[in-house]
């Protein structure tokens, strides 16, 4: 266990801070008489501040020894002495330190207490006129606001950011509308759990039956749900879920639930035998998708005239023979609005896409690439000889700080001007997204959305795939033929064995698809790094970089927690040239491979051409280039972006030498090692294996038990998502 001390002193100086997140190195004079070397998150310190710290003391590589923060208990300054220091020390604007002194010869003890609550009394000052009377204690009172805040925050051990969010929101009235209503830190745009807002709530005497705690746990319940990707709950599950996170009867539930539904915050419907609820924008949304995809359908292209003599050409011009199926999927983009292309691996989409992209051309359509990742985009703009872009930016996607929305530039008022989009990926597209896209299509846009439906389903709510497959109203071609240079690939073939059930053939003389027995978790990681480490780039020519490790779960010792702890190690160890930085569990060291967990709008990058952006998107992979001797910024090289991460940020990143399959979705891999091991019931799927081994290019090594091999191999049950859009587009409403 990690043994903390205490230190208790005042402030000396204050050597650097950060007003944005509060990161401060300072030096406390300790009440033994030591000056040490403090550094943590101290937002506000200024000097002749009393503090009571908590941490360790930690042997930093450039500035040797330092107390590193965990927790602090401040108390404003309250002898003379102290007070002066504080105000000398520029912390109020307006103050310098001749004036410090005059206030604190004239007020003594009491002139923070006069700065704050008596301005008017600090005219008696020479060269203090009522103007600048106020506006120092404007300044004071803005800073003390923050300060309680913070207090407020740090009591209920929450970070401290989060008062930098609030006051952006709500201003100086921050604390006095959190006391109000503890309840607005809940999930959404704050991201606190329900229980640690409760706790707040009971602190502040709130009854447990008040209106605003009841309301505020329904839209905990169906914000939590669509983070497992439900776009509604049917009422009954919803009041019950409600009723039983809060210990209270069902009834109270529905008002509070009848109460949303009035203003507009839950919106309920009947769905085929459901009694659905959705949050109002997962409502819209949905509601959108159905329409302009009805819309988009209404305008039947079919300008299919001469459409065979062109793919003929195309077929001379690309030296290629399209089989039927092709053919009918570049037939049909020319003739139908929106159309859907589904198959696995190697049956031949990408081929079929460049044909649309060629068709497109003579047609005289101007075409748009997207996809919903930077990898897959990526690739698609590699594969197809154009560029392809993330549909976030096609769609021009900004980020407000004030009220932590995404919005898009692109929409019904300002559309895109492409007469045609081909997204790739669309397993991956949520609900959101989709409507999103929709929005900044002009009506009569034609749509071609690829992909396949056997993937794992998208990280936010929706089915949107699956759903506009099974609807039946959208012209699909399934391509289910693989072609014989795809076949002779072991991966492909082992693929699409999974997909229908049967077994992967695991007989180690198949050329890229191999397989490592270990039943025994500890033994799996050892051989695991073995691989990574020597066996692979020494015996197979596969550079480090060019392997990405993957693993079902984060538990476990073939989980990726402990499976980066050992590939660290291994790969990227301890040098002292190399620079570390904690946080939290995590220790990051430059050189590492990581990876960005949480979308963030705020990261700020730069290109090696002097283009600078901001936005960093979950799952992003980069390489930590330079840690800050301070520790409190470090920088990750992404492909050619650098961007920095100021040390609130670093609890978005992770090692990324392991990660999940499904962290991996949408991403390929020249080599792909796979740990095979048991893990918790849900994630040993079908689904799980068949888009692991969908991620290797050119080689794959399972590593583990073949029982859990087959174990996933079997399961294919798949989490029911609620969703309506299937049930929409099949006109159910109208029905
Ligand atoms: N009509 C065709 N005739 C001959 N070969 C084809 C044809 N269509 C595709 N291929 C070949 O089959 C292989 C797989 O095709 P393609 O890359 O288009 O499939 P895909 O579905 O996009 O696969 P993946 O999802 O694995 O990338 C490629 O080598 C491609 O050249």
């Amino acid at each position: 266990m990690e043994e903390y001390s205490t230190l208790e002193g005042t402030v000396h100086s204050i050597i650097f801070q950060n007003p944005d997140n509060g990161y401060t190195v300072l030096r406390l004079l300790t009440d033994e008489g030591e000056v040490v070397n403090t550094v943590g998150c101290l937002p506000c310190a200024a000097p002749g501040e009393r503090m009571l710290l908590t941490g360790r003391m930690e042997v930093h590589p450039q500035h040797g020894e330092q107390f590193s923060v965990r927790d602090a208990e401040r108390r404003m300054p309250a002898e003379e002495d102290e007070i002066l220091s504080y105000l000398s020390s520029g912390a109020i604007k307006g103050v310098g330190p001749a004036t410090a002194a005059r206030m604190v010869e004239r007020f003594g003890s009491e002139t923070l207490d006069v700065i704050e609550r008596a301005p008017e009394k600090l005219t008696q000052l020479k060269g203090v006129t009522s103007k600048r009377a106020m506006e120092i204690a404007q300044s004071f009172r803005s800073q003390m606001e923050l300060r309680r805040l913070m207090e407020f925050l740090a009591r209920f051990e929450l970070p401290i950011v989060l008062a930098m969010l609030l006051e952006k929101r709500y201003g100086g009235t921050a604390l006095d509308v959190l006391r109000e209503n503890p309840y607005l830190l809940a999930g959404g745009t704050f991201g606190v759990e329900f229980s640690t807002a409760d706790e707040i709530a009971i602190s502040l005497g709130i009854p447990a039956d008040s209106a605003c705690r009841v309301e505020a746990a329904v839209l905990f319940e169906l914000d939590h749900n669509a983070d497992n990707g439900h776009v509604f709950l049917p009422r009954e599950k919803l009041i019950d879920a409600t009723a039983r996170l809060l210990e209270c009867g069902c009834e109270q539930v529905e008002r509070a639930l009848d109460d949303l539904m009035e203003r507009c915050a839950v919106v309920q419907e009947q769905v085929a035998n459901v009694t659905a609820c959705y949050l109002r924008r997962l409502y819209d949304a949905e509601r959108y998708a159905q329409r302009k995809i009805e819309l988009l359908l209404s305008a039947a292209a079919d300008q299919g005239g001469g459409v065979e003599e062109l793919i003929g050409r195309i077929e001379e011009e690309q030296g290629i023979s399209y089989a039927p199926a092709q053919r009918q999927a570049v037939e049909l983009a020319a003739r139908q609005g929106v159309l859907l292309l589904t198959g696995g691996p190697g049956t031949g989409k990408t081929t079929s896409v460049r044909g649309i992209v060629a068709l497109f051309r003579r047609m005289g359509l101007d075409t748009v690439l997207a996809a919903p990742t930077g990898r897959a985009a990526k690739r698609m703009g590699e594969l197809c000889g154009m560029e392809a872009q993330t549909i976030h930016r096609l769609l021009g996607m900004s980020f407000s700080e004030s009220t932590g929305e995404v919005s898009f530039i692109k929409g019904e008022k300002e559309p895109l001007e492409a007469d045609a989009v081909i997204v790739d990926e669309m397993s991956m597209v949520d609900l959101m997204l989709m409507a999103a896209l929709l929005r900044a299509l002009r009506p009569g846009c034609r749509l071609v959305m690829v992909g396949d439906p056997d993937q794992l389903s998208a990280v936010g709510a929706g089915n949107v795939f699956s759903d506009l497959i099974r609807s039946g109203r959208i012209a699909t071609v399934a391509l289910r033929e693989i072609f014989r240079q795809a076949e002779r690939s072991a991966i492909v073939r082992n693929a699409h064995a999974v997909n229908e059930g049967r077994l992967p053939a695991l007989d180690n003389d198949q050329g890229d698809f191999f397989f490592l027995r270990r039943r025994d978790p500890v033994r799996t990681a050892a051989t695991i790094v073995e691989l990574v480490q020597t066996r692979l780039p020494e015996k197979m020519g596969v550079p480090v970089e060019q392997i990405q490790v993957l693993t079902p779960t984060h538990k476990g010792e073939a989980g990726t927690v402990n499976l980066n702890r050992v590939l660290q190690a291994a790969l990227n160890p301890r040098r002292p040239d190399r620079r570390e930085r904690s946080w939290g569990e995590r220790l990051f060291r430059e050189g590492d491979r990581i990876m960005q967990t949480k979308n963030d709008y705020d990261v700020v990058w730069e290109k090696p051409d002097g283009t600078v952006g901001t936005g960093m998107f979950n799952g992003d992979v980069g390489r930590i280039e330079q840690i800050d001797p301070s520790g409190e910024w470090l920088t990750v090289n992404f492909d050619d972006r650098l961007a920095t991460y100021t040390a609130d940020q670093l609890s978005e990143i992770d090692l990324a030498y392991a990660m999940t399959v499904h962290k991996a979705q949408g991403s390929e891999y020249r080599c792909v090692v796979l740990s095979a091991v048991n893990a918790a019931p849900a994630l040993m799927v079908r689904g799980v294996l068949y888009t692991a081994i969908t991620r290797a290019r050119e080689l794959l090594i399972v590593v583990g038990d073949e029982a859990a091999v087959g174990r996933m191999t079997e399961n294919d049950r798949q989490q029911k998502r609620y969703s309506g859009l299937k049930w929409r587009l099949r006109g159910g409403e109208r029905a």
